[in-house]
């Protein structure tokens, strides 16, 4: 195996955030198997048996070529899938215990407000587009009891900052329109962030950016999920961003899971033919994204932001 990795491209075995990756289980999937529609009689097996933990202040990445059904298994998780009767979902999702699979909407709605924030690719589509961002932010944000026009303001600049915004006065006052692509990015994490969530699911959520854009927003993101105590999903197809960031990592092939452990033991022995493929496809780990999380953090710093 001829796939260059060093320790400062790795997540590492242990949350940086020191929450002991053996604690209680945040998030258990057992047995999940999930059948999706795709016409008047067709439908399709996404995912047909994945077993997944999340532990309080983990960092776990889900990797897998096109198709093999990480978003649905992220989605499941997130109570996202698809509206329809003719979705079937087996097995078992519990959050802290509590089984969520066959839960009422109410329930589901709850975890999303409460428990659960979700990354996309794609932030135009989840922002609204005549709302300052500021606002969206603030919207977000979780708060018991009253607070002052500047206690809420600062809040909402706080969360910007952390998702790497530098000059969160002067971006709040903008339209999702008016900033660029990484810009738009780090506001959706704010938002994320702002719902205090103990789980937030990034779904590819830098495919669309450049690569020196793509490691600074992901540096940021994974700066503020320890800041802030919480559990990171990533859902990548990039291998190098998965090495990058997480603890553990869940290898996915045809809806199943093939492989799984630590991200270095799995990256640097992989013991499944379909792992070593994955592996052997991608010509050095070290970049395009895991190699510039220092300079990046370095440009980020001097320019002020993506
Ligand atoms: N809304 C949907 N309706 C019907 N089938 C779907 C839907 N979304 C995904 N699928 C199918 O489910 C399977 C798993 O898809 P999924 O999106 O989870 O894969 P993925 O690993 O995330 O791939 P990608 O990286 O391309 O997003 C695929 O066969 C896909 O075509």
């Amino acid at each position: 195996m001829s796939v260059e990795l060093s320790d400062s491209t790795l997540g590492g075995g242990s949350p940086a955030n020191g929450v002991a990756p053996s604690g209680g289980a945040l998030v258990e999937v057992k047995g999940l198997a999930v059948r999706l529609p795709t016409g008047p009689k067709d439908s399709v097996q996404a995912v047909r048996s994945v077993n997944l933990t999340i532990r309080p202040g983990e960092r776990v990445g889900i990797v897998g070529e096109s198709g093999s059904g990480k978003s649905i298994t992220g989605r499941t998780i997130a109570g996202l899938l698809p509206e329809s009767k003719r979705v079937q979902v087996a097995g078992s999702v519990t959050f802290r215990g509590k089984e969520m699979i066959g839960a009422p909407a109410k329930e589901w709605r709850d975890i999303r407000s409460r428990r659960v924030s979700m990354i996309f690719q794609d932030p135009l589509s989840f922002l609204n587009p005549t709302m300052r961002v500021g606002r969206q932010v603030q919207e977000a944000c979780r708060r018991e009891g009253s607070a002052s026009r500047q206690e809420i303001r600062d809040e909402v600049y706080s969360f910007m900052e952390l998702a790497g915004l530098a000059q969160p006065a002067e971006v709040a006052r903008k339209f999702p329109f008016e900033l660029s692509g990484g810009m738009r990015q780090r506001v959706l994490i704010a938002i994320a962030l702002a719902k205090r969530p103990e789980l937030i699911i990034a779904d590819e959520p830098t495919t669309a950016l450049d690569v020196t854009v793509q490691a600074r927003v992901l540096a940021s993101l994974k700066r503020s999920v320890d800041e802030l105590g919480m559990s990171l999903l990533m859902i990548s197809h990039d291998l190098a961003v998965v090495a990058g960031l997480c603890d553990r990592v869940y290898v996915m092939c045809d809806g199943a899971v093939v492989e799984e452990g630590d991200t270095h033991s799995v990256f640097t022995e992989p013991k499944e033919a379909y792992t070593q493929g994955l592996l052997r496809s991608v010509r050095s780990l070290s970049s395009p994204t895991g190699e510039l999380y220092a300079d990046s953090e370095r440009q980020s710093s001097s320019r002020g932001g993506a």
